[in-house]
């Protein structure tokens, strides 16, 4: 069986970090831009789902809410899901911030859930966006706190969970 990352992505961190799962979990891999795909996938297909989205304004954008809205019942029935989200904040914010991009019962069931971090290049921005940006971080400069340790971390647990037994068996004492 094969593992599907779904992301979405407006300046390339999130899809770089979808790219950099794809070479560290084992087996096949399919990478899936819900923007180019909103319809989504064969999801019998997978029994791994990875999804990843990039947080703006504290939020994540209307398109990737609705894949996840009209998919959400095949994404929970995946023995193995992943969840992240490319962020600058982290701490208690990256925290509430991944408790807002993704639906409880998706965190709940999720082996992990992460903030890797993330990249701004002040060139790439419109006026309003560097404005609003600049106002809210304080940040001036090209800033990144993408982590690739964190991106390393969530593959092994993934590719550990891959290859454990589907249940394991009730210690007795
Ligand atoms: C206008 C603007 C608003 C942002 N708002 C947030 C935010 O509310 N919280 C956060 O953690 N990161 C915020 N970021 C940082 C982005 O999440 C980060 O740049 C991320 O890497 C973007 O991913 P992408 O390149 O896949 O679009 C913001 C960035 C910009 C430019």
């Amino acid at each position: 069986m094969s593992t599907l990352i779904a992301y979405i992505t407006k300046r390339g961190t999130t899809e770089y970090c979808a790219k950099q799962l794809a070479e560290k979990v084992e087996g096949p891999v399919e990478l899936l831009d819900v923007r180019k795909n909103p319809v989504g996938a064969d999801w019998s297909a997978y029994d791994t789902v990875i999804l990843g989205v990039p947080i703006y304004g504290g939020d994540i954008e209307r398109e990737f809410k609705q894949f996840v809205r009209e998919n959400w019942r095949f994404i929970l029935s995946k023995r193995c899901l992943g969840l992240y989200i490319c962020g600058l904040f982290d701490g208690e914010k990256g925290l509430a911030e991944i408790k807002k991009a993704y639906p409880e019962q998706l965190t709940k069931k999720a082996l992990i859930a992460d903030n890797f971090g993330g990249r701004v290049v002040q060139s790439e921005l419109g006026f309003i966006e560097r404005t609003a940006f600049r106002m809210v971080t304080k940040i001036k400069e090209d800033y990144s706190n993408l982590s690739e340790e964190k991106i390393n971390a969530f593959a092994a647990r993934i590719n550990e969970a891959r290859t454990a037994p589907p249940q394991k068996a009730s210690a007795s004492k």
